[in-house]
């Protein structure tokens, strides 16, 4: 197991900082399980977690358990007894992966999380968090999108199966609540970028993808990058580290079945983005659109004032987070 040793600084802000502590400060001996803990994610919150003082963390790689084998997530769960889960393994991907590999991010998720929520109802596990996407809302929901908007219109096609999946895992741990009165939660992140993101030339997510294209042309010396889509499509962009600060906080405060969105509130457009990554950069050549490639859904801004009334905002500027992300890509890339 290798965790990448980012030394993200613990936000000493108001109110996460207070309630996290809190939270640690209680349940210091608590075991908590991170799955999925090589990930973005997964490793964004295995750091909050451990810059905290917490010590009692469970890990397991894919290699080591793999969580759509029900009888291993069984007898994982029955030897170990969790005390709470971060429930951040899943099968992930950009537009391209997302449309390409359907029954892979259908099945897949619906098995990992199904595995992971029966377990944890089955062992008595004080708390889950199940991570979900902003995909998940209507593909023309109203803008900024609020939690009440699920199931009120068509998916995206691009992504339908993924969405379909986690749809399911948040309906799971509602009913698991509603049936068995488990405090399982589900929290609803916009699209995230950070240390250990997946830089894949076509299955990464746009940030990711642009920073490596931008940076080979320039290292190659291309005249041209091409983006996918017409380029105004609009995406908010949370830093991963945010959002583990923000599922913490939420592990702690938040005891409710209802799910909750995770985001900034602000969105740009994709030229607008690549603008800003091609400056970051520091690329001089020009950019083109590819618009045989799909675009996705138009917008989708997440409505944040659930969680800002109780108390967390993110923290990360997109400008300060994409310098972050590309120093780490370099890191990785250098390291290749
Ligand atoms: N990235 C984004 O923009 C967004 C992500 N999310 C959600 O956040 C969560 C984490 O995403 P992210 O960190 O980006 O994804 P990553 O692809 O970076 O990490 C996924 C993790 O899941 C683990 N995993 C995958 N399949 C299995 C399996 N069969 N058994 C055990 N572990 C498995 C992998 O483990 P290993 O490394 O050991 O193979 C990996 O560490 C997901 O639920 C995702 O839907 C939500 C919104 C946006
Ligand atoms: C997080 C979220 O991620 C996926 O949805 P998405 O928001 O559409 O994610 P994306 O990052 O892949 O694309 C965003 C936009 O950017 C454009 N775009 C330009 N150039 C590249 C490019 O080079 N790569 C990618 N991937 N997109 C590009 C692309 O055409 C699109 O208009 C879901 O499937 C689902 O998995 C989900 O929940």
């Amino acid at each position: 197991m290798t965790i990448a040793p980012h030394g993200m600084p613990v936000r000493i802000a108001e109110n996460s900082y207070l309630c996290t502590i809190a939270f640690l400060t209680v349940n210091k001996d608590a075991k908590i399980y991170v799955a999925g803990h090589r990930g973005m994610v997964g490793s964004a919150i295995y750091r909050k977690l451990r810059a905290l003082g917490y010590d009692r963390l469970l890990l397991r790689t894919s290699a080591e358990l793999d969580l759509r084998d029900q009888q291993a997530v069984a007898d994982f769960f029955a030897a170990e007894r969790p005390d709470y889960v971060f429930l951040a393994a899943a099968k992930v991907g950009g537009i391209l992966a997302n449309n390409t590999f359907r029954a892979d991010f259908l099945y897949e998720n619906l098995a990992i999380q199904n595995n992971v929520i029966h377990q944890a109802y089955q062992h008595g596990v004080k708390k889950l968090l199940f991570l979900g996407s902003s995909c998940i809302y209507p593909k023309h929901a109203p803008q900024p999108i609020k939690e009440e908007y699920l199931l009120t219109g068509l998916l995206e096609p691009t992504n339908e199966p993924y969405a379909i999946a986690k749809i399911a895992g948040i309906k799971l741990c509602q009913a698991y609540h509603d049936q068995y009165g488990c405090n399982f939660i589900s929290v609803m992140p916009t699209n995230l970028y950070g240390y250990n993101d997946n830089y894949h030339p076509e299955h990464s997510h746009v940030l990711p993808a642009l920073i490596r294209r931008f940076h080979e042309a320039k290292t190659a010396g291309l005249p041209e990058v091409t983006i996918w889509g017409t380029g105004t499509p609009k995406r908010e962009f949370l830093f991963a580290d945010d959002l583990a600060d923000a599922c913490v906080f939420l592990m702690e405060t938040y005891d409710n079945p209802q799910l909750i969105n995770i985001g900034t509130g602000t969105d740009l457009s994709i030229a607008d983005l690549a603008h800003l990554i091609k400056t970051i950069v520091d690329y001089q050549g020009t950019v083109r659109f590819d618009t045989t490639k799909p675009d996705g859904t138009p917008r989708k801004l997440m409505d944040v004032s659930k969680l800002h009334a109780l108390g967390w905002h993110h923290t990360t500027a997109l400008e300060a987070g994409i310098k972050m992300a590309y120093d780490d890509f370099l890191a990785q890339h250098a390291a290749q």
